[in-house]
């Protein structure tokens, strides 16, 4: 290389745009310019800029000049420093660095990335070396900048100059890429949630039908096994009678499968629960048609309201809604807030005022806005039978002066997560206050479901809704196949 000590001036004038980009450059002078200035040298001259720049444009790795271009700077003495860019284009010949720098987004990481010193150095060495054999050679050897710029000739260990934080960077786009259509999870359906709630008492019970019959044909002793199996699952005396009389009577003395055994079962629990999925009427000749919500603490009387609110209206009816549970301020508090949910006006008194008193105003209220739908809910402390009979009553004797057939309706939350206390808790209210209709909640939760075969087998009361969940539209019309196939684990 003839590279004369000498500060000479390069002619390349048509990388104004990368000198720009060079923080320590003091002034950027034009190489135009300087370009006729370098009489000394003679070999630079031959290189038109106009060709060195062609190429540049073509190479798509732009990225490395910036850091390469500090390095010139450290020559004061030289007037004319804005020679680096030069060097731009041959990085671009190293193939390992094109692959990394094909896209903007790697370009514009390597720039932003403040490489150590260690990475400036071993960036800037690779330039110089790699220029030659792709580059025209004329300039690269004349450049005296160039031993300058990189006077240290270390190969380089690795193209990667900061493979960390490349890598890094890439690796987390690529992973974006699949976790992105991480969407939010889809809800499940009401029928899914329904199948998940109830599935612990389905696995239980499936799995004892399919100990009874592995490998036994239908005997005495295995009807009498299953029995024990199905009133266990809370299904009740009644219909576990009728699952085992319609399994003997037709596979009586042959082998039978569990999934046979299921099947049955299936069917025959539909016929139990059939006469009870009625859906809610409301008799809107009465105005407000009334609606006391009955049930023990907790097993969802207030959440109910509110979706009931939401579903009616939904559909059009206006609703007033009368915080009835007066013993526990959350409660009169939860009722506002799925008022103000369903639009529906909420009427609440102080807490631990009279029940009956606050059944009464709001009637009156409801009368006076021409509501279609009154929705009353009242406290389950089933701990005081005696009080709690008495205010119920109450309630409806102060009802029955605005209208002898208030409550039209009379609806009784049963936690579906209660086993055989359930029974009884529907025994309890339908004789306190008349319960005339179900609604069974929790179904989504670990429910025990055998237990609403049971309650319908005995009270034969309507079951007009589900409760699937804790949202707003969480409540579903019940539906006997479907309930009799998730307890079944039947498809
Ligand atoms: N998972 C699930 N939770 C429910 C359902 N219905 C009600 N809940 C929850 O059960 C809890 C009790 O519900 P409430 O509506 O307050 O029951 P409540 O009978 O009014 O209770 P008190 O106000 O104490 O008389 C709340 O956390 C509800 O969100 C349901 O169908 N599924």
């Amino acid at each position: 290389m003839p590279a004369p000590a000498e500060p000479t001036p390069e002619p390349q004038p048509a990388v104004p745009e990368e000198v720009s980009a060079q923080p320590d450059e003091p002034a950027p002078i034009p190489a135009p310019v300087e370009v006729p200035t370098p009489p000394t040298e003679p070999t630079p001259e031959p290189q038109p800029a106009p060709q060195e720049v062609p190429p540049q444009p073509a190479e798509p790795v732009p990225a490395p000049a910036p850091i390469e271009i500090p390095a010139p700077a450290p020559s004061p003495a030289e007037p004319e420093p804005a020679l680096a860019p030069v060097e731009i284009p041959v990085r671009s010949d190293e193939p390992e660095r094109e692959q990394a720098s094909t896209t903007d987004e790697v370009a514009a990481i390597d720039a932003e990335a403040p490489l150590p010193p260690g990475d400036e150095e071993e960036l800037a060495a690779p330039a110089a070396e790699i220029f030659p054999p792709l580059r025209q050679p004329e300039p690269v050897e004349t450049d005296p900048l160039r031993d300058e710029i990189a006077p240290e000739p270390t190969p380089l260990p690795t193209p990667p100059p900061a493979p960390g934080k490349v890598t890094v960077t890439k690796k987390v786009e690529q992973k974006a890429e699949p976790v992105a259509p991480a969407a939010p999870e889809p809800k499940l359906s009401w029928f899914q949630r329904l199948r998940q709630g109830l599935s612990r008492s389905s696995k239980e019970l499936s799995g004892s039908i399919a100990g009874v019959f592995t490998k036994r044909k239908l005997d005495e002793e295995t009807l009498e096994e299953l029995e024990d199996v199905l009133i266990r699952a809370d299904l009740g005396m009644e219909t576990a009678l009728r699952v085992t009389d319609a399994l003997a009577s037709t596979r009586y003395g042959k082998d039978v499968s569990d999934a046979e055994v299921r099947a049955i079962m299936a069917v025959e629990i539909e016929k139990v629960l059939k006469p009870v999925a009625m859906p809610l009427e409301l008799d809107l000749s009465h105005k407000p048609h009334v609606i006391l919500v009955v049930g023990v603490n907790g097993t969802g009387k207030t959440t109910t309201i509110g979706k009931l609110a939401a579903k009616l209206t939904d559909g059009g009816l206006s609703v007033m809604l009368a915080a009835g549970d007066t013993f526990r301020a959350a409660a009169i508090e939860q009722l506002k807030i799925w008022g103000e949910r369903t639009n529906s006006p909420v009427v609440a008194s102080k807490l631990g005022a009279d029940a009956a008193g606050l059944a009464f105003d709001a009637f009156v209220k409801a009368k006076e806005a021409g509501s279609d739908v009154l929705i009353i809910d009242t406290a389950g402390r089933l701990q005081n039978k005696a009080e709690l009979m008495a205010e119920l009553e109450k309630i409806v004797r102060v009802l029955n002066k605005h209208d002898p057939e208030a409550p039209h309706t009379v609806l009784q939350t049963v936690d579906a997560t209660t086993g055989q206390n359930a029974l009884n808790q529907v025994e309890i209210f339908r004789n306190i206050a008349g319960v005339n209709g179900l609604v069974m909640t929790k179904l989504d939760g670990t429910a025990r479901g055998g237990i609403l075969v049971a309650i319908a087998a005995k009270h034969k009361l309507p079951v007009y809704f589900i409760g699937v969940g804790e949202q707003v539209d969480d409540l579903e019309p019940f539906s006997a196949s479907d309930f009799a196939k998730a307890i079944a684990g039947v498809a």
